[in-house]
């Protein structure tokens, strides 16, 4: 694999069996290059949740084969995945699972403090670090319930980059938000993508936030019609 290359996904196809048989991916591939920022675009129900699962090492029951940082990941254990996970790529998620009972601050910190890669003092440091790449340090004593969506979502970005991922996986990262909270997300998006090479891959049905992004993938009835720079 080209050093380059963070993420391949060959010959994907995925089937589900209820309620009959039919297959909503077929033969998907296609490469993401370290520090790229990518949007998944397409109709809804067209498979863009389905292959970020799999991209994401979430779903196991797929043909084909997913390679990440060189290493395959098609045919792991799911305790073998789960480790992976935790250690090379971050979620953000339309609705940001932000613990409501504890500060922005100890949000940020609990996927490290549950990877123990790093001591609490580290952690707690690097926390602050990732609140103010995000603006919000200002926040990190603030119970996450006290703030408002748009600061939320930026409190679960840096939660999402805690551990240093190699990939931010995003689903519908900004479909909960309004346009001038959207443009921010974004923007976050842009400058960790061109100032920090972090890799994001993004599933969205925002056309601007797709189209100032530095590829679409469209998909539509789980095929690949359309890639664009
Ligand atoms: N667990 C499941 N079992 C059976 N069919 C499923 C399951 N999950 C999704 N599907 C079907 O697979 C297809 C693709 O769904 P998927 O959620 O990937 O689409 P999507 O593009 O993400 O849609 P949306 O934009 O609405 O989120 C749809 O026809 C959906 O009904």
């Amino acid at each position: 694999m080209n050093n380059n290359i963070i993420l391949e996904a060959r010959h994907i196809n995925k089937y589900f069996e209820q309620p009959a048989k039919f297959q909503v991916l077929h033969n998907i591939g296609f490469e993401v290059k370290q520090g790229e920022f990518l949007s998944i675009v397409g109709k809804s129900g067209s498979g863009k949740s389905t292959l970020l699962y799999i991209l994401s090492t979430m779903d196991t029951a797929y043909e084909g084969e997913l390679w990440i940082q060189g290493e395959k990941l098609s045919g792991k254990k799911k305790d073998q995945l789960a480790k992976f996970r935790n250690e090379h790529l971050g979620f953000v998620f339309q609705f940001h699972y932000l613990l409501p009972e504890f500060t922005a601050l100890e949000n940020v910190m609990l996927p490290a403090l549950k990877l123990k890669k790093w001591s609490q003092e580290v952690i707690e440091q690097k926390a602050h670090e990732k609140l103010k790449l995000l603006d919000m340090d200002n926040y990190a004593g603030q119970l996450s319930s006290r703030l408002s969506g748009g600061q939320q979502q930026r409190v679960a970005i840096a939660r999402a980059l805690i551990n240093e991922p190699a990939i931010i996986v995003a689903d519908e990262p900004t479909g909960n938000l309004d346009t001038g909270n959207t443009s921010v997300v974004f923007g976050i998006f842009k400058a960790l993508s061109r100032d920090f090479h972090q890799t994001i891959i993004t599933v969205t049905h925002d056309e601007t936030f797709a189209g100032n992004s530095d590829r679409i993938i469209e998909m539509s009835d789980g095929t690949i019609i359309h890639t664009q720079k």
